[in-house]
């Protein structure tokens, strides 16, 4: 029972639970009533509830938090006066001075709100900063101040400072230090992971910087922060950084307790945290802004999670291969996770974990067009009428067939196979297996952090044929079909009528557990044709633009019926 409540916090004359498990359909009452306190609800929006701690009996509230904090809940600090939402806005929309004015417009269109805005480095700034420091490593300290991606960098940002009529200040020291770190790097030869993030820091440091200046220029008051200094902290896994449960208390009191002695809208850097163990600069994997937003949210236990893009929402497939991709309106985290890890650039991969485990609703929305309804991604939606969602690719990737030396029966042949995975420290996708082999496909760049060069390909094969055959076939694609699984043969049959249309042999195939996804693998060179005849199968009803696509193709177009979509 005393598991049904969640303590917030404890603002002001407030104090604030998440009624759990359930029992916020009932009375919040009935919930608090699980500790046996004589309380009367204050104001409840979704299973939170604040309570008027000065109507109650001051030892009962402390009860409360006691009871609480020895049963290991977290303890976040929320309060119903105040941020009411976290807005994260990526690198397209604030690529620029007329960008940055359009978002701040565009907050501000939403006078009821309280926002903590996070925003992600200028446009392409973070991969400018790669270059440059990829270039730094090898052109000599007298050669930095031309390097083409700092002068753009330079150019950029005092540009941005220069039109928007803010003083150059709030960056100079950024640059002339980014200028000095790139001759350090060039001095020493060598760019290490630790230097990289920190290298790309200055993306985040310096657009947060700009924009909070810009919003009290005209008025409205912000304070600009940095992750790392308000207690964003992870792992020390340099360019793939874990947040850590502790950031989560930390954060909120840091950021409510700012906004109690003096409210300002938040604009904290995207992508950024410290590293528990070294306290240097971390980052989150690319696009990690996403990931900061969720963590905010989950911290501050904020009734909604919005995450601003340049596309209308999270897309049926990516629209860089096939344009008439239409926004889901809908999704449920697991969807949405499971759609990041398979390659949808359009969420990071592990932003929907904060999201999740605090139930907290994250809104996908165009920037460039906010009128758009976008995509709302909550732990559950009706899927009565759901197939398909998305159609995800992910390209690049190394598949192993691997068959056991022993005869049939074996037991302990998979668990060997995993173990050597694990001791090299790589990540499997996609598996499929029978009692004497295994297929399984292997994450390129384990999760965005670095190339599985070839070296250690050779090195896993090695290992593997100590106990098995091993076949390496690469340059493959994993197609994800993502859905309501629930339905798979239906999904199934559908696909492999479009595939064999397209005349495609499928090398793989796989359900995961998740229950929402199907994942195939086919060849790099044929997956893109693939995403887009299925799409065009499973979103696009009208049989004759099957015909108009397929006329000249080698199978039968009327084949291609298209059923109930
Ligand atoms: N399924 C998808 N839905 C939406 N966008 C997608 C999808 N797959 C790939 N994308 C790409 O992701 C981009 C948005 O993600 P990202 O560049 O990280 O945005 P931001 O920088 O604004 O955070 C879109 O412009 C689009 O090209
Ligand atoms: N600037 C970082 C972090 C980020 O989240 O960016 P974006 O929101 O633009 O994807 C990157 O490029 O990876």
């Amino acid at each position: 029972m005393a598991s049904a409540l969640q303590l917030q916090g404890v603002q002001g004359n407030y104090l604030c639970v998440s009624v759990r498990r359930g029992l916020h359909h009932c009375k919040p009452q009935i919930g608090f009533a699980a500790f046996g306190a004589p309380v009367c609800a204050r104001r409840v929006w979704g299973n939170r509830v604040a309570f008027n701690v000065t109507t109650c009996k001051a030892s009962t509230t402390s009860d409360v938090i006691e009871k609480s904090v020895t049963e290991n809940r977290v303890v976040s600090i929320e309060g119903e006066t105040s941020f009411t939402c976290v807005m994260k806005f990526g690198g397209s929309s604030v690529a620029s001075a007329e960008r940055m004015k359009e978002v701040a417009t565009l907050i501000l269109s939403f006078p009821e709100e309280r926002p903590i805005v996070v925003l992600s480095a200028m446009g392409k700034t973070t991969n400018k900063l790669l270059l440059a420091g990829e270039k730094a490593v090898s052109c000599g300290v007298t050669n930095v101040s031309s390097i083409e991606e700092l002068c753009f960098i330079k150019d950029l940002h005092l540009r941005t400072v220069d039109q928007l009529g803010v003083d150059g200040s709030v960056i100079a020291k950024h640059l002339e230090e980014l200028e000095q770190l790139l001759k350090g790097i060039a001095m020493m030869k060598e760019l290490t992971k630790r230097t990289q993030d920190y290298l790309v820091s200055f993306g985040e440091c310096m657009s947060t910087r700009i924009f909070a200046a810009y919003l009290n220029k005209i008025g409205v008051k912000a304070r600009q922060y940095d992750a790392f200094e308000i207690g964003f902290i992870t792992t020390d896994d340099f360019t793939n950084a874990d947040i850590l449960e502790a950031t989560y208390p930390a954060v909120a009191k840091r950021l409510h307790g700012d906004w109690l002695s003096d409210p300002a809208i938040a604009i904290v850097t995207g992508f950024l945290g410290k590293a528990q163990k070294s306290c240097a600069v971390t980052t989150l994997g690319r696009g990690g802004s996403d990931l900061t937003a969720t963590a905010i949210g989950k911290a501050l236990g904020l009734p909604e999670i919005q995450v601003w893009k340049d596309v209308d929402g999270v897309l049926t497939c990516d629209p860089n291969i096939y344009p008439k991709a239409e926004p889901v309106p809908y999704l449920t985290f697991d969807e949405a996770a499971e759609l990041a890890y398979f390659g949808a650039q359009v969420l990071h991969p592990q932003s929907m974990r904060p999201a999740r485990e605090s139930d907290i609703p994250v809104r996908v929305k165009n920037s460039y067009n906010p009128k758009a309804p976008g995509t709302l991604i909550t732990k559950a939606r009706d899927m009565s009428k759901a197939v398909l969602t998305s159609i995800v690719l992910k390209r690049n990737v190394t598949m192993l067939d691997i068959v056991s030396t022993r005869m049939l029966g074996q037991y302990g042949f998979l668990a060997k196979v995993f173990s050597i995975f694990e001791e090299l420290g790589i990540s499997v996708d996609v598996v499929a297996t029978s009692e004497v082999s295994v297929s399984l496909t292997l994450d390129p760049s384990k999760l965005w952090s670095r190339e599985l060069i070839q070296q250690e390909l050779d090195h896993v094969v090695e290992e593997l044929e100590k106990i098995a055959v091993v076949n390496l076939l690469q340059n493959r694609s994993i197609i994800s079909l993502i859905g309501n699984v629930q339905r798979s043969s239906l999904i199934l049959e559908k696909a492999f009528r479009v595939l064999r249309t397209l005349g495609i042999t499928v090398q793989m195939i796989s359900q995961g557990a998740s229950k929402v996804n199907i994942s195939l693998v086919v060849n790099d060179s044929e997956a893109e044709q693939c995403v887009r005849a299925l799409h065009l199968a499973f979103f696009e009803s009208e049989l004759s633009e099957l015909e108009m696509d397929y006329k000249n193709g080698n199978g039968s177009v009327h084949e291609l019926s298209l059923g109930d979509t």
